[in-house]
């Protein structure tokens, strides 16, 4: 299979090739090699942000409705073109076409539909101070810089962009290189659709080049989707600019079945917020807590579900079950299954599997200091824990550092809303997991992030505000 792109990065409106390093492109179903990058060299960076620069100032002069049009028009050729698209997403992800055809670009059309459509309400405020007034203007930052993670590589280039670009920035974007392939997709469409160049480049590279671009003089806010760690060094590297950023970060989020909840629905909700693209889902409920009446019901339910699960080629329609993105992310999730094992949980179905597969994996009998209960895994790999009463879980689902996610399941909607409230977590969901609508806000507390994408609270983020005092009469100075 060939998924040779015309160039490896795409700088001020055109293809360009890298002057870095090879940067190797594999399947993971087969790890055939489906195309061969490089990276972008440090001028590279410097000319991509340059020209973002250059760019900027005369597309936030537009009026607001002309740069929304443009992202609805990319939004519409994602739309056309979504089966052919869709293939290549599985091809640099190995994610099943099943998922890839309803979850990967058809959200990245949604966000660019979303903000194109916001466009015209972009407005600022007006003041009243009885004599005088004053009013804001909602200003764009400048260059954006946007670094991806590999699980969704096209839905977070156009989480991001989208936003960017209708407020008048322009973005720099820097895929995983694990899977840069969606990205310059991307890019040819918004230039199809009308956007000017310099607006939305491509840097393909590792951590390295991710590095250059955040300390760039020209950027202005970063945003990165990545694991903790990653962010707290990007965090670091921007404050030294004084940059904004919005950081969407790992998490081990919490997922609490009560004993009145459906259980047929809190099963299939805990299979989709394990096992859904192999697991690899930053805000996967990965803690599972089962209050004692149901959980027997549960396991048993859950174990019949699972073995009943497709697993194989990722191209055939049929598979709900593709494999992990590449060896070394399987390899670390071998080793999370052997430390689960070695620190006395009990595997109920699934196991490490083989080469590029990891089957999905339930453990039971998982104590809440166990590695399986505190450790991001980012695979599919569900950790179930007891537990009797409402107070107790909710302190047990607090009691870690990352707050990307929750979940609860309940018939009784008064404890549904009661229990989320107190959950350290960005995302809740009540009777459901693992939904992110364009229209609501996505995003965590404590170490899983800052900021927060989608919905119109994405636009602050993108944006500064500029007051303005308008003095309607004389001055009044004591001097
Ligand atoms: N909260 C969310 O929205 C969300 C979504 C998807 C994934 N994630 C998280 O992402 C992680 C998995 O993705 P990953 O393994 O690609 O993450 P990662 O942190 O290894 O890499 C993320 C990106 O950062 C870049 N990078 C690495 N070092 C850098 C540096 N010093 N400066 C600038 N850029 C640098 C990488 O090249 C990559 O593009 C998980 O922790 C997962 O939870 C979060």
């Amino acid at each position: 299979m060939n998924a040779q792109p015309a160039a490896s990065l795409f700088i001020d409106g055109r293809p360009v090739e890298g002057e870095g390093v090879v940067l190797p492109v594999h399947y993971p179903y087969t790890g055939e090699e489906i195309a061969s990058l490089r990276e972008a060299s440090t001028g590279q960076v410097a000319r991509a942000c340059a020209a973002a620069a250059a760019a900027q100032p005369a597309w936030a002069a537009l009026p607001p409705v002309e740069r929304g049009r443009v992202l609805v028009r990319a939004a519409a050729i994602i739309r056309a073109r979504n089966a052919e698209l869709s293939r290549l997403e599985t091809l640099d992800t190995g994610k099943p076409i099943q998922e890839t055809l309803v979850a990967d670009w058809e959200s990245g059309a949604a966000a660019l539909e979303f903000f194109g459509g916001l466009a015209a309400g972009l407005t600022g405020q007006m003041i009243p101070l009885g004599r005088d007034w004053a009013y804001t203007i909602r200003e764009p930052l400048g260059v954006c810089a946007g670094i991806g993670a590999w699980n969704y590589p096209s839905q977070i280039a156009c989480w991001k962009t989208a936003p960017a670009l209708v407020m008048g920035n322009a973005m720099v974007f820097k895929p995983s290189e694990e899977t840069p392939l969606g990205a310059l997709k991307l890019a040819g469409i918004l230039a199809e659709a009308g956007l000017p160049a310099g607006l939305f480049s491509v840097l393909q590279g590792r951590g390295a080049v991710g590095a250059a671009l955040v300390s760039d003089p020209h950027v202005a806010k970063v945003s990165l989707t990545g694991s903790v760690p990653t962010g707290r060094r990007v965090y670091a590297a921007a404050a030294e600019g004084m940059r904004h950023v919005t950081m969407e970060l790992g998490g081990k989020s919490p997922l609490i079945v009560f004993d009145d909840a459906s259980l047929e629905d809190a099963v299939g909700a805990a299979m989709l917020a394990n096992f859904y693209s192999s697991g690899q889902i930053c805000s996967n409920g990965t803690r599972v807590f089962l209050q004692d009446g149901i959980r027997e019901a549960f396991l048993d339910q859950l174990a019949e579900r699972v073995r009943n699960v497709k697993i194989g080629d990722p191209l055939d329609p049929e598979t709900q079950h593709g494999p992990i993105v590449s060896p070394a992310q399987a390899g670390r999730i071998r080793a999370a299954i052997a430390a689960g094992e070695a620190e006395g949980a009990r595997i109920l179905c699934g196991g490490p599997g083989e080469g590029a597969f990891i089957p999905p994996t339930v453990f039971t009998g998982a104590r809440d200091d166990m590695t399986i209960t505190r450790d991001e895994i980012f695979g599919p790999v569900m950790t179930t824990l007891g537990f009797t009463d409402e107070d107790e879980v909710i302190r047990r689902a607090n009691a870690t550092g990352f707050g990307l996610a929750a979940g609860v399941f309940t018939r009784d909607l008064a404890r549904g809303h009661r229990v989320v409230a107190r959950l350290e977590a960005g995302t809740c969901w009540i009777n459901a997991y693992n939904l992110t609508p364009v229209e609501m806000p996505f995003g965590g507390v404590k170490q899983s992030g800052i900021g927060r994408e989608n919905s119109a609270a994405a636009i602050e983020h993108y944006s500064q505000l500029k007051s303005v005092y308008v003095g309607m009469g004389g001055v009044d100075a004591p001097y």
